[in-house]
C-alpha cells in the first residue's frame, strides 16, 4: 500500500501547524517522520487516520483520497490501518488475548478458540509465551504491554501500521527489545510502517527512510544512512540533540 499526503495544511485558529506537508511512504517501506515536541506530528497522523480534517491538501491511499471521507467508506479505508499508541492503550478489563485480536471480531462472529489461537501466534510472533494469553494487563510490565500492543497492531495483518511514539515509557534496553521487534515484524510481513517520534534511538532501528517535520512543513528526507551527514543544519541539530542551533523551542533557554 502507498500512502502519499500532498500539501496538507491544518491550523487551529490563528495558529498553523501544518502547512503544506507533503510526503508518501511506498509499500513495504518503513517511514520514520522526526521532529521536535509541538511540531505537529501527532496533528499529521490524525489527518490521515480520518480523526481530523486537513484544512487543504489531499492524502491518497493507494490512489485513493481520504480527505472527506466518512462512515462506511471512512470505515473500509481505516479497516486496512493498523496502530500502536503511545500508552499502548489495551484493554485493562480484558484478557490478553481478547485484546490481541479485538480487530478481528469486529462484527464478526468468531468462535473463542480460533481467536485464542490467532492471538497466541501473534503474541509468540512478539516473543511471548501462550501463558500471557489469559493475563489481565495491568499484570504486564510496561515492556510486555508494549510487546502485546505489537501483537495487536499486527494480528489482523493490516497493509500499514502507524506508530505513534512506540518506545514511550521504557527504558532503553527494553526500547531496543521493542524497536527490533517493530522492525522485524514490519519487514516479516512486508506491511508498510509510518512512524511518528522524537527517539533517535528508534529512528535508527526501525526506519528506512526518515523525513523531518519542522515549522509545519518537511525540511528534509532521505535514507536512514544519510542522517549523520544530511548537509542541514535542522536535521543535524536535532539528530545531535544540541539545544544551541537554528531550532529554537519555546522554554529552552538562549536567545
Ligand atoms: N485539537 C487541537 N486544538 C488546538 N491546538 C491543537 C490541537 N491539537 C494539536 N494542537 C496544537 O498543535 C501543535 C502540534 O501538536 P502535536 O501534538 O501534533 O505535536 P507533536 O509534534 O506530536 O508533539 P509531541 O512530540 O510533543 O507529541 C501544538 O502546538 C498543539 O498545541
Amino acid at each position: 500500500m502507498t500512502l502519499s499526503l500532498r500539501d496538507v495544511a491544518k491550523a487551529f485558529g490563528p495558529k498553523r501547524v501544518l502547512d503544506g506537508v507533503t510526503l508518501s511512504v511506498g509499500k513495504g517501506e518503513s517511514l520514520v517522520v522526526i521532529g521536535g515536541s509541538g511540531t505537529g506530528k501527532s496533528v499529521m497522523l490524525k489527518c490521515i487516520l480520518g480523526l481530523l480534517w486537513p484544512d487543504a491538501g489531499s492524502i491518497m491511499l493507494d490512489g485513493q483520497e481520504l480527505v472527506g471521507l466518512k462512515g462506511s467508506a471512512l470505515a473500509a479505508a481505516r479497516a486496512r490501518f493498523g496502530m500502536l499508541f503511545q500508552g499502548g492503550a489495551l484493554f485493562d478489563s480484558l484478557a490478553v488475548w481478547r485484546n490481541v485480536t479485538f480487530a478481528l471480531t469486529a462484527g464478526r462472529n468468531v468462535r473463542a478458540e480460533e481467536l485464542r489461537a490467532i492471538a497466541i501466534d501473534n503474541l509468540a510472533r512478539v516473543g511471548l509465551g501462550p501463558e500471557v494469553a489469559e493475563l489481565k494487563p495491568a499484570a504486564l510490565s510496561g515492556g510486555m504491554q508494549k510487546r502485546v500492543a505489537l501483537a495487536r497492531a499486527i494480528a489482523a495483518r493490516p497493509d500499514i501500521i502507524f506508530f505513534d511514539e512506540p518506545t514511550t515509557g521504557l527504558d532503553p534496553i527494553m526500547a531496543d527489545v521493542i524497536n527490533a521487534l517493530i522492525r522485524d515484524q514490519v519487514k516479516a510481513l512486508g506491511v508498510t510502517a509510518l512512524t511518528i517520534t522524537h527517539d533517535m534511538a528508534s529512528v535508527r532501528k526501525i526506519a528506512d527512510r526518515v523525513a523531518m517535520l519542522h515549522q509545519g512543513r518537511i525540511i528534509w528526507e532521505g535514507p536512514v544512512e544519510a542522517l549523520d551527514n544530511s548537509g542541514n543544519e535542522f536535521v543535524d541539530q536535532f539528530v545531535k540533540g544540541r539545544a544551541d542551533g537554528p531550532i529554537r523551542m519555546a522554554g529552552a533557554g538562549g536567545g
